[in-house]
């Protein structure tokens, strides 16, 4: 995240740290949510290489062993079969991993909601991102879990030319804009959006512009979780 995060405002449901294997230790390359006990719902754009990856949940300091933390394996990736790494703009930025055992669910370890089918939500209506990535352009990953207030920006303002114009789709959800935003390493993680008093996963974070985490007028785009539920349902079914 680019910006101090609000303090104290505290989502619900597990911080997740997708991580890979290279050179004999892991690496936080992106973020994920737990979406049932043995799959967590991430970004295609993180896992279309071939690794070895593991998945720490209930992680809050990333280089700390709190005692809070799960560490388990993935045994499946789904990626979107329409996702295409080398056009971001085209969207289905999403993929499904099955993990190698059950976590144990806890105050750390929760399950994300998912939104309805085709939920789309208001301008400025409240939502939260979270994550460990970069806390300035060209920075280093966060230690500890931030969090930052990014309200809608609906796709009407979003897709204006001087916005993000045609590269947004409306499969995806614009949030931010202001001082705060996602920033890489937040990738995959979750956009937690309160619709009548209840927290959803409405977006999991794919973009941000190339010119900067927190350009003006080209604010974090997601994936829109509410676009891809069948895909979800059908794919851990
Ligand atoms: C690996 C990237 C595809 C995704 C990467 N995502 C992120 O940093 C995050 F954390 F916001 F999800 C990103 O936005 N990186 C910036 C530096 C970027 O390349 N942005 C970008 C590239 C192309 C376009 C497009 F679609 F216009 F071609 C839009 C944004």
């Amino acid at each position: 995240l680019c910006q101090e995060g609000t303090k104290g405002h505290t989502v619900p449901h597990a911080q997740i740290s997708l991580q890979y294997l290279s050179g004999g230790s892991y690496y936080h390359t992106c973020r994920s949510s737990l979406v049932m006990r043995v799959w967590v719902k991430t970004v295609a754009h993180c896992v279309d290489k071939t690794r070895t990856r593991q998945v720490v949940l209930g992680d809050h300091n990333l280089y700390v062993s709190e005692g809070s933390e799960q560490v388990v394996g993935v045994s499946q990736v789904y990626i979107h079969p329409n996702w295409n790494p080398n056009n971001i703009a085209k969207g289905y930025d999403i993929a499904l991993l099955r993990l190698s055992s059950e976590v144990t669910l806890n105050s750390y370890v929760q399950l994300a909601s998912l939104p309805p089918s085709g939920q789309i939500l208001p301008n400025n209506n409240p939502c939260y991102i979270t994550g460990w990535g970069l806390t300035q352009p060209g920075g280093q990953l966060s230690p500890t879990l931030k969090q930052a207030y990014l309200p809608i920006v609906d796709y009407s303002i979003c897709s204006r030319s001087d916005w993000w114009g045609s590269t947004v789709k409306t499969t995806m959800v614009c949030a931010g804009g202001g001082s705060d935003s996602g920033c890489q390493g937040d990738s995959g993680g979750p956009l937690n959006c309160q619709v009548n008093g209840k927290y959803s996963v409405h977006g999991v974070t794919s973009f941000v512009s190339s010119l900067g985490c927190n350009t003006v007028r080209k604010p974090t785009v997601f994936t829109r979780v509410s676009a891809y539920i069948s895909w979800l349902e059908g794919v851990s079914i």
